[in-house]
């Protein structure tokens, strides 16, 4: 597989190559995934939740994704990398800048901070300071307290307009990726349109740039309650490469995520 790059992602959404990401934690299972043709890496915050067994993402510290950054990392050399910056580790700009240094050093390629125009003035001085920003919208689970539960978003038509604006802002400020979380297939398809960035859904329909999974979900080994848009792969394979290889073909043959994955 060619280096990733922005460069590449955004070739592949201009020519309708869908592209995959998964969450990873570790050294082997990022080999594993790299190996199998998955483009992006997610050490996503989630690992809260998978990996510690809380209900939510809040306890995950700035810490604890630049050491599993850093397993990642070592077990995929040329993978393209993607560290959530966790609750709170955000607030201003400065602490931004300082929040970043570890999981860039760790070997990230690109941070990802979950929100919208609150964010406009960071994603800019990030960008212009040399770090690559992916955007996530929806259903952003640090909020999880606002919301009242892990609940799909955008279904209004304020809620709607206002999502599609915060991720053109979002563009505009410099971010070069963007997740879509548990919203309407229909919004997805609105939003996927109107930015030139690629874009990844996880719960938003078959009609994004990209699609990303929480790898205990596709693995069917999550403890808890699972959402309505994964899929366990390894049931329908049996063994754990070639689970990774049917999501990557279903990804890209747009078979996943199927009408029962999507709000
Ligand atoms: N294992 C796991 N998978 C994930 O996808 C995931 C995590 N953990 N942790 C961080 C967040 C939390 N996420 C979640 C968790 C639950 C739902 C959920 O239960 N959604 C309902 C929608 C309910 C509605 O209709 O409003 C569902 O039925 O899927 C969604 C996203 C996504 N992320
Ligand atoms: C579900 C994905 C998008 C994520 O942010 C995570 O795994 O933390
Ligand atoms: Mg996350």
């Amino acid at each position: 597989m060619a280096k990733i790059t922005t460069a590449v992602l955004q070739k592949m959404k201009l020519q309708g190559e869908k592209i995959t990401m998964l969450t990873a934690y570790d050294a082997s299972f990022a080999k594993l995934f790299a190996e199998q043709g998955v483009e992006t890496l997610l050490i996503g915050d989630s690992l809260g939740m998978v990996l510690h067994g809380k209900n939510d993402t809040l306890a995950v510290t700035t810490n604890d994704i630049a050491y599993h950054t850093r397993a990642v990392r070592a077990g995929a050399p040329d993978a393209f990398v993607i560290a959530d910056m966790p609750f709170m580790s955000y607030t201003s700009v400065e602490q931004t800048m300082q929040s970043v240094v570890p999981l860039m050093q760790a070997g990230a390629n690109m941070v990802k901070l979950e929100g919208g125009e609150f964010l406009l003035a960071t994603v800019k001085a990030l960008t212009e300071r040399g770090v690559p920003v992916c955007g996530h919208l929806g259903l952003t689970p640090q909020s999880v307290n606002i919301f009242g539960g892990y609940k799909v978003q955008g279904k209004t038509d304020a809620a709607a307009a206002a999502m599609i604006a915060q991720a053109k802002a979002l563009q505009d400020a410099g971010a070069q990726l963007l997740v879509l979380e548990c919203i309407p297939t229909a919004l997805a398809k609105q939003i996927t349109d109107a930015l030139t960035i690629p874009v990844i859904g996880i719960g938003a329909g078959n009609v994004t740039d990209g699609q990303v999974l929480v790898m205990h979900d596709l693995l069917g080994i999550s403890s808890g309650y699972i959402p309505k848009f994964s899929k366990n792969y390894l049931a329908q394979t049996g063994e754990i490469r070639s689970a990774i290889s049917a999501y990557v073909s279903e990804v890209k043959n747009q078979t996943f995520p199927g009408n029962e994955h999507s709000f």
